[in-house]
C-alpha cells in the first residue's frame, strides 16, 4: 500500500477565460494533516471542488488511494472514501442527526414482512452514536432536528461523518469561519482526535494560529497556482513566512524539501 493518500497532477479549472486552478501538483501522505491558505478568490475551494466531484476538471489527473479517479458527482467521491465539511454545510435542517449522516446513503434491512428492502433505524442510530463517540462530539438527543441546533453543533455533526463512515480523507472548507471561541475549540479539538486516529486531512483555512496549532504542512495557492509548500513541522516558518507567500512578498518554496 502507498503512503500516498492522494495526489494531483498539473490540476487545472478554467471557468470561461477564469483560470481558478492552474498545474497544481499536490501530494498527500496517508495520515498526513495538511492546510491549504491563500487570499480571497486564490483557488483553495476550486481545488477542493475539482479533488470531491462537484465539478469536472478542465485537464490534470487526480490519484485516490492507488487508483485515477474521475468522480461524477460528490456522492461518487464518497463512496470512494473521501468526506467533505463545506462553507455551507449541506445538512438537511428538517431532518435529525441519523438522518443526516446518512442521507442518500440510507442504510436499509431485509423486511420479513414483505419483498422489499427497509430503512434501518436502529442500525443508523447506532452507527451515528458511535461516529459521534469516536470524534468526542457531544450532542444532548440525536433525534432533535439539525434547525435546533447551535452553529457548533451542526459543524460537529457534519464533521462527524468522517468518523461514521470510516472515511480514507476529510476536507474541511473553512470549518470554524463562522464560530465563536468555544465553538471554534470544540471543531479543532475533533480535529486533533482525528490526527491520533491517523485519519488524512485537507484543512482549508484563513487562521494562522489554528493552521500552525493543527497540521503539518501548509500549502499556499495564489492566483490559482501552488506557491509555497512549507513543512512547518519540521522547520520554524513563521506565520510571517505564510503571509508573505499569500501575499506574494516571497515566492519559491514550491514543494521544497518534500518528495
Ligand atoms: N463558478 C465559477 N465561475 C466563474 N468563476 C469562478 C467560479 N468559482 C470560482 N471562480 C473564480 O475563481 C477564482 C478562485 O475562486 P475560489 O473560490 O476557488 O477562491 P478561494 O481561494 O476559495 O477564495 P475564498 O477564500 O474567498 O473562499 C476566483 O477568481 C473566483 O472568482
Amino acid at each position: 500500500m502507498s503512503d500516498i493518500i492522494l495526489e494531483t497532477k498539473g490540476l487545472t479549472k478554467h471557468y470561461g477565460g477564469v483560470h481558478a486552478l492552474e498545474e497544481a501538483d499536490f501530494t498527500l501522505e496517508r495520515g498526513e494533516h495538511v492546510a491549504i491558505m491563500g487570499d480571497n478568490g486564490a483557488g483553495k475551494s476550486t481545488f477542493v471542488r475539482q479533488i470531491t466531484g462537484v465539478e469536472q476538471r478542465t485537464r490534470g489527473t487526480v490519484t485516490f488511494d492507488g487508483d485515477e479517479v474521475h468522480f461524477a458527482g460528490p456522492l461518487d467521491a464518497r463512496e470512494a472514501g473521501i468526506e467533505t465539511v463545506f462553507q455551507t454545510l449541506a445538512l438537511a435542517d428538517d431532518l435529525n442527526v441519523p438522518d443526516n449522516l446518512f442521507l442518500g446513503r440510507e442504510k436499509t434491512k431485509f423486511n420479513w414482512l414483505g419483498p422489499f428492502r427497509m430503512l434501518d433505524y436502529k442500525g443508523m442510530r447506532g452507527d451515528t452514536m458511535a461516529g459521534l463517540e469516536k470524534t468526542g462530539v457531544k450532542i444532548p438527543n440525536i433525534k432533535n432536528s439539525i434547525a435546533n441546533m447551535s452553529g457548533g453543533q451542526r459543524q460537529c455533526v457534519a464533521i462527524a461523518r468522517t468518523a461514521t463512515f470510516a472515511s480514507k480523507l476529510t476536507i474541511m472548507d473553512e470549518p470554524t469561519a463562522a464560530l465563536g471561541v468555544q465553538e471554534t475549540a470544540q471543531v479543532e479539538n475533533i480535529i486533533r482526535t482525528l490526527k491520533e486516529q491517523g485519519e488524512s486531512l485537507i484543512l482549508v483555512s484563513h487562521n494562522m494560529r489554528q493552521v500552525f496549532d493543527l497540521v503539518d504542512r501548509i500549502i499556499v495557492f495564489r492566483r490559482g497556482r501552488i506557491c509555497a509548500n512549507l513543512d512547518i513541522k519540521n522547520s520554524d516558518y513563521t506565520g510571517e513566512d505564510v503571509v508573505s507567500y499569500i501575499t506574494g512578498a516571497k515566492t519559491g518554496a514550491e514543494y521544497e524539501g518534500v518528495a
